[in-house]
């Protein structure tokens, strides 16, 4: 099997960057949605950015930002690459000339393939839908809802953690996970023990 990658997402520390990067995380998530508990300004951000090695990739995550805001972010901190988790057109996420993931909230009623299609296979990550909350839920969604066609292609998240993430990578194979509340002790302060588990439970499955 691939080797699954691994996003941890809701740094709000530095050291919480470097702890995520050594127990082998491919990437972080900075959340600059002023309405989550994990919350992080642009200069935070680069802090956090300024601690990682340079082989972990830093996403920034908007909810229906405006345009000025990703761009007072992206001037002052380094990311690598965007992910907008609201009701963002594929015209406003590739405006800023940025690789870009799209989250998708996945209810029951939603068509995971139009999404691919608008927006690109491999631009998608899965999430819970959640009525009148954004992301960081800690709530999963019906697996079986996601193509086979798709599965391979996107990053799946949404009520993640070590417990649960082996039999979602054997059960869907996606090309990453995401976690973020199943790997805290608190909103925005990540645990080394669960953040190493939860890793752990992927290299686990990776295996067969
Ligand atoms: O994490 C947040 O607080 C957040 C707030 C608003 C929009 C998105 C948010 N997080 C997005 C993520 O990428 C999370 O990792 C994803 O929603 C999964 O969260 P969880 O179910 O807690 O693992």
């Amino acid at each position: 099997m691939a080797r699954t990658r691994v996003k941890i997402c809701g740094i709000t520390r530095p050291e919480d960057g470097r702890m995520a990067a050594a127990a082998g995380a491919d990437a972080i998530g900075l959340v600059f949605h002023p309405d989550s508990p994990r919350a992080v300004s642009p200069e935070r951000a680069a802090e956090i950015c300024a601690a990682l090695p340079p082989f972990v990739t830093a996403v920034g995550l908007f909810v229906d930002p405006a345009r000025e805001q990703v761009e007072r972010t992206l001037a002052a901190c380094p990311l690598d690459l965007l992910q907008f988790h609201g009701g963002e057109a594929p015209e406003f996420c590739a405006a800023f000339g940025r690789r870009y993931l799209k989250a998708v909230r996945v209810g029951a009623e939603t068509d995971l393939a139009a999404a691919a299609a608008r927006y690109g296979a491999d631009r998608l990550l899965l999430d819970a839908y959640v009525p009148g909350q954004a992301g960081g839920t800690g709530r999963s969604f019906n697996w079986a809802l996601i193509p086979a066609d798709l599965a391979s292609r996107v990053v799946l998240a949404g009520g993640l953690d070590a417990e649960n993430v082996g039999e979602a990578v054997r059960a869907v194979g996606p090309y990453a996970v995401d976690a973020s509340s199943g790997v805290e002790e608190g909103p925005g302060v990540k645990s080394a023990a669960r953040v190493k588990a939860f890793i752990q439970g992927v290299r686990d499955a990776d295996r067969g």
